[in-house]
């Protein structure tokens, strides 16, 4: 008698407008590349913010084996805040602006090869961070990156050009801040151009500010960029695409699993390229292997 094969249900959650790439033909162009003899596929787009998030905390109660994430690093983290500490397991195919968190698990830019390699169902589990309560999988940050995500969101270019284009309006005009960090009982004061927390070591576009961090270490890598000369700004890049941020004497990177950090006001903080207002206390943690991801 022939075994019955139960096939795993995916859902992928397509947003149009990530990475300023129009997503019109996605089901299609999906369905060709996935093995149907492994999938039951569903596919809905996204109508605002947050609705990934909601699609996804009903795939989850819905006992869906696979949630796909079609967009970039804000919609892998509406997505996998849902899958958080769950069975269901987070799959990405790479159509943002930065696709950070994709780069380094080395999934594939091009989209027919990211659709076939879904049918390896390859797992791994990987840690998450919070920021007062808010998850993130990839980064969070403060300073002179979450001025730049802010930015970043309010105008209408997406895709590298449009960080780039927000980089270069902030950068002229940026004033270093003055910060109190309390890493794992390490008191620290500190004036710093940008504090980034890094679960993986990249922001995206291949950009490393924390060439050492990795997602299954249980640690997040407090990277402190101090401030620094214009004319260092050539070297600066060539250590952020060279994975040698860390030999760069303006910036200071420590490990650490529970953090604070206070600032003097309320600001932006960037969580995975998301800006959020938050207050002057920021209390930081990871969470160690939260997160079923396909790699
Ligand atoms: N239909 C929609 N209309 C407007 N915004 C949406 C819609 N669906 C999702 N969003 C929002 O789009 C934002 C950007 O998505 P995402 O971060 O995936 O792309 P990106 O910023 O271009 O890429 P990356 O994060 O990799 O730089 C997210 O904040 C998400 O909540």
């Amino acid at each position: 008698m022939k075994a019955v094969i139960k096939k795993k249900r995916v859902l992928f959650v397509v947003n149009p407008i990530s990475g300023g790439k129009k997503k019109k033909g996605f089901e299609k162009r999906a369905r060709e590349g996935l093995d149907m003899g492994l999938y039951d596929a569903q596919f809905v787009f996204t109508e605002c913010a947050g609705h990934a998030n909601q699609l996804s905390k009903e795939a989850v109660k819905d006992g869906v084996d696979l949630v796909v994430a079609v967009g970039g690093d804000g919609t892998i983290n509406e997505i996998a805040s849902a899958l958080n500490g769950t069975e269901t397991a987070l799959g990405i195919i790479p159509e943002g602006s930065g696709n950070g968190l994709a780069l380094y698990l080395g999934i594939p830019l091009n989209e027919r090869a990211a659709v076939r390699r879904l049918n390896r169902f390859e797992t791994m589990t990987i840690d998450s961070g919070t920021i007062n309560g808010l998850a993130f999988f990839n980064m969070a940050g403060i300073g002179f990156d979450a001025s730049v995500s802010d930015r970043f969101a309010s105008d209408n270019i997406r895709g590298p050009i449009g960080y780039l284009k927000a980089v270069v309006s902030e950068i002229s005009t940026y004033k270093p801040k003055r910060y109190l960090l309390d890493i794992d009982g390490k008191i620290l004061e500190r004036e710093a151009f940008m504090i980034s927390v890094a679960n993986s070591p990249q922001y995206g576009n291949n950009a490393y500010v924390a060439p050492q961090a990795s997602v299954t270490d249980g640690v997040l890598d407090v990277c402190i960029i101090h401030k620094f000369p214009l004319y260092t700004i050539p070297m600066m890049l060539f250590h952020l695409f060279n994975k040698t941020a860390d030999q760069s004497e303006y910036v200071e990177i420590i490990p650490g699993k529970q953090i604070r950090i206070e600032r003097e006001r309320a600001d932006a903080v960037h969580v995975d390229g998301e800006p959020r207002e938050m207050g002057t206390v920021l209390d930081i943690t990871v969470n160690p292997s939260t997160l079923r991801i396909l790699c």
